[in-house]
């Protein structure tokens, strides 16, 4: 579905899927010209990177793997818990691979300096992160993003895989979630 579809639940249209795939279309002619002649690993983060991780897999031309890992840390409500668990490992060993991870958003910037920590402990050859969005507080976090879509303001937003309560995943652009839905 697209914004104009559910149009009382939004409060803005930020970015549109025009806007979304055309950033992509950027993000991956570097990453090609980055891992030209390797053999990449991209290891998308359930669930929010769902369509990320489709989306960016077919613009590239490098040779890639792609494997999941399932982490959590909202459960239904629009703050972070703080607490990050694992709820899918990978079924990859990464020792030795190139590794990209694939985000779909970095807002407290807790679970990516989690994954980077436990991911970095496997031994990977290289490791980079991609994020679609990212928020003004993940700017302070220690971790370095090499590729970032866009940046976003403090404001909790829906659609391209990112939830409220599990819903708006499927919205095809990304916009700011009306405050009626959830107060
Ligand atoms: O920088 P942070 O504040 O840690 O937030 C970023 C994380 O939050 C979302 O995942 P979530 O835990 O909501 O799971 P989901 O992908 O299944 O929606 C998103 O997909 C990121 O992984
Ligand atoms: O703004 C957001 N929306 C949806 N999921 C999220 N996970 C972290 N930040 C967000």
């Amino acid at each position: 579905m697209d914004a104009t579809q559910i149009s009382s639940e939004l409060t803005k249209v930020l970015y549109t899927n025009d806007q979304i795939q055309e950033r992509l279309t950027e993000l991956a002619a570097q990453i090609d010209e980055k891992y030209r002649g390797k053999d990449l690993l991209l290891i998308g983060v359930l669930n929010g990177a769902v369509m990320v991780m489709a989306d960016l897999s077919r613009h590239l031309a490098t040779h890639l793997q792609m494997d999941w890992m399932a982490i959590s840390s909202y459960g239904s409500g629009t703050q972070s818990s703080g607490v990050v668990r694992i709820l899918k490992d990978l079924n990859t060993d990464i020792e030795g691979r190139h590794v990209l991870v694939v985000e779909d958003i970095i807002d407290t910037g807790l679970t990516l300096a989690y994954l980077i920590q436990n991911l970095n402990s496997r031994k990977p050859a290289s490791l980079e992160i991609m994020t679609m969005f990212r928020k003004p507080d993940a700017l302070s976090s220690p971790v370095d993003v090499a590729y970032v879509g866009f940046d976003l303001p403090n404001e909790f937003v829906v659609g391209y895989g990112l939830d409220y309560a599990g819903r708006y995943r499927n919205l095809t652009d990304v916009g700011t979630l009306a405050p009626h839905v959830y107060s």
